[in-house]
């Protein structure tokens, strides 16, 4: 990462996750990150692959470095996310997944499951993943090898 500036990271989840999405939102900022929110803002149900692909698209782009997306249990919106170009993402419930995905997978989104992890151990899964690098060498090749092949 480029430590002459914030990191910019993309936010997005569906209606079960928006308090945990704001409450990371504002964590993350407050520990100076940039936060790119892109919603919802309200509660009413919505479809879980349109948020899970707007925040992709973000970090596919390359406008941020890095995405969090939340839905119920984490899994629809990785999915969904999944599906974009360029995108590693992976659900954590735990801390020691939230830093072997960037460790190894070298992960620029990470699901989290709103009605799977309480609001704490969500705050600590986000911490451990923002702060954890990519360690290259032979997990690079691994990487390299996940994006579809030209046939
Ligand atoms: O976890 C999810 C997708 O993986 C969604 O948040 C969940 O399916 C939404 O369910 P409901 O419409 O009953 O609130």
């Amino acid at each position: 990462m480029d430590q002459t500036k914030p990191t910019r990271v993309v936010l997005s989840s569906d209606h079960a996750a928006i308090e945990l999405r704001q409450a990371i939102a504002d964590h993350i900022a407050a520990n100076g990150y940039e936060v790119v929110d892109i919603g919802p803002i309200t509660a009413e149900s919505t479809h879980y692959p349109k948020h899970g692909a707007a925040a992709a698209e973000r970090v596919a782009s390359g406008d941020c470095e890095l995405g969090i997306i939340l839905c119920g249990t984490g899994q629809g919106i990785m999915m969904a996310a999944n599906k974009v170009k360029g995108i590693r993402c992976g659900v954590c419930s735990e801390t020691f997944s939230a830093k072997m995905i960037r460790q190894h997978n070298n992960a620029n989104m990470l699901s989290i499951g709103a009605r799977v992890v309480g609001d704490s151990l969500a705050v600590e899964i986000v911490d451990t993943f923002l702060s954890t690098e990519f360690e290259g060498g032979r997990h690079a090749t691994r990487v390299d090898m996940i994006e579809p092949q030209d046939s």
